[in-house]
């Protein structure tokens, strides 16, 4: 990709004023093209929900980009950040497999670029074509530990006909052992009566490590802050994909399938916190805002503090 246009109307909002003292996503915010220097960060939009249709939930989070755009658009910042939005990858209803592909020839050209990528989703179908750009990159294939660190309240290791929102980490474990690699892939916030026996066994047989949310609250934090630093560990870049549905439905009501009990939205943001700050951090992507089911773009506004954190927080890689 070389030259891409803003999407009209997607980065404006509240302005008091020109200068670094004012600076807001909005104003920091410039079209992606192909000279810019390494180390930005870029953003692309996953327009798809096809994986949340195929998965039997309520579509919806292909409107999630733009949402996640506007949200962010009047967030403002304490220190000028060099951030470029680099357009959608749109999904054709029954072309999902397409758009996976399209998602990795975009990722792993910006990544092999030098740039800190953040995906907006989208479902999370999203998460194996943000995979297929990290694990096709120069990074991915450098002999580096990839690791993948899931914030969901679902495994999302569905062995279906067909690719969903409800499979792509095994879709991931599937390409890795075509590899000759193991999957490394973690889960945090992991709701039991949303998953099946049949899920636990395959999480457990792939031997994917994962705190309930049940161990998840504000008062288990020493406990979920050594969870992330053992993946830490094990891992030299880290792929850090969030499905809004991890976090209560009182902060996340904009989600195919809201959570009753959830990881509270402070224990979230300080797992976005260390991993941000690990060095090792390549590739974010934020999955299953639905606007249509949302209140008051309140799971938007949620989501954006989020990428807002790991994006103003982030070590570069290295
Ligand atoms: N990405 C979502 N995955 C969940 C959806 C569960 C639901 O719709 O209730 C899953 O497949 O388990
Ligand atoms: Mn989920
Ligand atoms: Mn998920």
């Amino acid at each position: 990709m070389t030259k891409v246009d803003l999407i009209p109307g997607a980065w404006s909002g509240r302005d008091d004023g020109s200068g670094p003292a004012h600076l807001r996503w909005h104003s920091a915010m410039s079209a992606f093209h192909a000279d810019i220097e390494p180390g930005a960060t870029v953003l692309v939009g996953f327009r798809s929900d096809e994986g949340v249709r195929r998965n039997k939930g309520r579509p919806g989070a292909a409107r999630g980009p733009t949402a996640l755009r506007h949200a962010l658009a009047s967030m403002a910042l304490a220190t000028p950040i060099r951030v470029f939005d680099a357009g959608d990858v749109a999904v054709a209803v029954g072309h999902l497999e397409d758009g996976q592909r399209r998602l990795g020839d975009v990722v792993a050209g910006l990544l092999d670029a030098g740039h800190f990528v953040a995906v907006l989703g989208g479902g999370h179908e999203v998460a194996y074509g943000s995979y297929l750009g990290l694990s096709n990159s120069a990074a991915g294939t450098s002999g580096a530990r990839l690791g993948v660190l899931n914030l969901d309240a679902h495994f999302d290791l569905r062995d279906d006909p067909a690719p969903s929102s409800g499979t792509p980490f095994l879709q991931m474990a599937d390409a890795e052992t075509e590899r000759g690699r193991l999957l490394n892939y973690a889960v945090l916030g992991i709701a039991q009566p949303s998953n099946t026996a049949a899920l636990f066994a395959r999480a457990v047989s792939l031997g994917v490590p994962y705190l309930l949310d049940d161990d998840c609250g504000a008062a288990n934090l020493p406990a979920v802050e050594s969870f992330v630093d053992e993946f830490l560990r094990t891992a030299d870049l880290v792929h850090l994909t969030i499905d809004l549905d991890v976090l209560p439905a009182s902060v996340a009501p904009g989600v195919s399938a809201p959570a009753a009990f959830g990881v509270p939205l402070e224990v979230v943001q300080r797992v976005c916190d260390i991993v941000a700050r690990s060095g090792k951090l390549a590739l974010l992507d934020v999955a299953e805002l639905n606007p249509k089911l949302d209140f008051d773009n309140r799971t938007a506004r949620t989501a954006a503090r989020l990428i807002h954190r790991v994006v103003t927080w982030r070590a570069p890689v290295g």
